[in-house]
Formats: C-alpha cells, structure tokens, sequence
C-alpha cells in the first residue's frame, strides 16, 4: 500500500500534512500517533469515506481515485466503533456482510467459517454478538473484514475499551494475520505496547510523518513507548 503526498484539511483546520507511507505486502505496520495525529482522517481516505484533496493512495497495485472499485475489494476495514448489529449471531452478522459484497450460498459459508478459524471464533459462530465479551466482538468484526478476501487489513485503534488479556490476543491474531497470512496490515494505535520489535512504525504527529522504520531501529534499547513519547514532546 502506498500513501504519496496525501494533505488534508477540514476548512482552515490542516488534519494532514503531505503524508507518504508505503507498506511493503505481507507487512504489519503501526500507525502510531497520540490523540489529534490524523490516524482517523487517514483512515477516511483510505477508505474512501473522504474525497483526498491532494496526494495520491494505491492499494494493491490499484489507483484508489482512478480505479476505486478495484482498490476498495483488496481493503478489509475495522473502525473504532463496533458495528456488529448484536441482536444477529457472529455468523448472520458475517453473512449479511458478505452479501453485501455479492457472496452467498456455499462459497459465503466456506469463506465465513475460513474468516473466523483464522481469528479463532469457529466455536462462537452462533452465539448472538450480544452475549460476547468485548474481545470477542472484535475479533468477529476482524473475522468479517476478512471475508470478501482483501489483501489489506485496516484497523483504527482496535483494542480501545479491551482488557489486557482480549488486547493482547487481538495483537497477536492480526500480527499472525500478517507474516504467516501474508496480509498487510495498517494497525492506527497511540499504544506503544501493541508493537512488535520486527514491525513498521509510522509515527503520525500533528498530521506529519515523524518517523518511519522498523520498531527495533526507532528504538534500539526496546523502549518504544519512552522513545514515542520523546518524538512526540520534541515536535511538538
Ligand atoms: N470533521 C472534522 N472537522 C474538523 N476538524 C476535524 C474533523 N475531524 C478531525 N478533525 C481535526 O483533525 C485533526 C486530526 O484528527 P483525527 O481524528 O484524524 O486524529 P486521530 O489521530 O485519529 O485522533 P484520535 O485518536 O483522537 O481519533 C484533529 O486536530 C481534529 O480535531
């Protein structure tokens, strides 16, 4: 995935600053930024929710303004706010959403029943969203971006309002999602401990790209947490 040169502004108010990232197939990346970064508005953009008023986003390979349909079918996406309708169980939540994307039938239950193996939500397919833990529901939101097959994994803050323990499995899931699935995946968080030594961090400040590398580089002594914070407090 590839972000050139994207600048946002809501009004006078500038949310992006000639932003440009690119993340590599198969690689997790953290979007890390405090509260105001512009992790959200990216996320807008990306999906397509915002128009991009400069700058340029391939995903895929794909042109997201001169070939949008393609671009948005490689794009799995999980917003902040959860929006499983809770009343329906896992599956007729997953199901309807594949429907949306054209899927029925035989081919929508295998890739269903695929989509929550690979985040270990086979044995709660039935239960109603509702009678879920929050990490649960989270996982059956990540399960359902999965299931029109994308190959870009897009996720706003995730664990917001999880317990460690729900955290830290989401953490682990989607960063097998990545290596071993092969997915990429772009992870917003202002959370330092979400971040593994091997992955790319992004650190989004006041709309800027501060820095770019792998985690084990932007802090060699394994403090990235420490090492965010002082980025952070020095642009600012
Ligand atoms: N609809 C809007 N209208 C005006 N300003 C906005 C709007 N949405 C966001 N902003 C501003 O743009 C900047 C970036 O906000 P954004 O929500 O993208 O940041 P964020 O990194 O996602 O923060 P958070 O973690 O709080 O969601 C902030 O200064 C914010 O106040």
């Amino acid at each position: 995935m590839i972000v050139s040169g994207v600048s946002h502004a809501y009004g006078a108010r500038r949310a992006l600053e000639t932003v440009s990232l690119r993340v590599p197939r198969g690689r997790f990346c953290a979007l890390l930024g405090p509260n105001g970064a512009g992790k959200s508005t990216l996320f807008s953009l990306l999906t397509r929710l915002m128009t991009v008023q400069a700058g340029r986003i391939e995903v895929a390979g794909h042109d997201l303004f001169d070939a949008p349909r393609t671009a948005l079918a490689e794009i799995g996406v999980v917003f902040q706010q959860t929006t499983l309708d809770l009343d329906l169980s896992v599956t007729e939540n997953l199901r309807y959403f594949a429907a949306l994307h054209g899927l029925s039938g035989r081919e929508a239950a295998r890739r269903i029943d695929a989509a929550l193996d690979r985040l270990a939500m086979g044995e709660r397919a039935h239960e109603r969203a509702r009678d879920l833990n929050g990490g649960h529901r989270r996982r059956a939101e990540i399960a359902r971006a999965l299931v029109h097959g994308p190959s870009v994994l897009l996720l706003d803050e995730p664990t917001v309002g999880l317990d460690a323990a729900s955290r830290a499995a989401i953490t682990a899931h989607v960063h097998d999602l990545a290596g071993e699935g092969g997915l990429t995946v772009l992870w917003a968080t202002h959370l330092a401990d979400e971040v593994a030594p091997g992955d790319q961090v992004v650190v989004l400040h006041r709309g800027r790209v501060i820095a770019d590398a792998p985690a084990r580089e932007i802090a060699p002594e394994g403090d990235l947490a420490a090492r965010f914070l002082a980025l952070t407090s020095e642009a600012a």
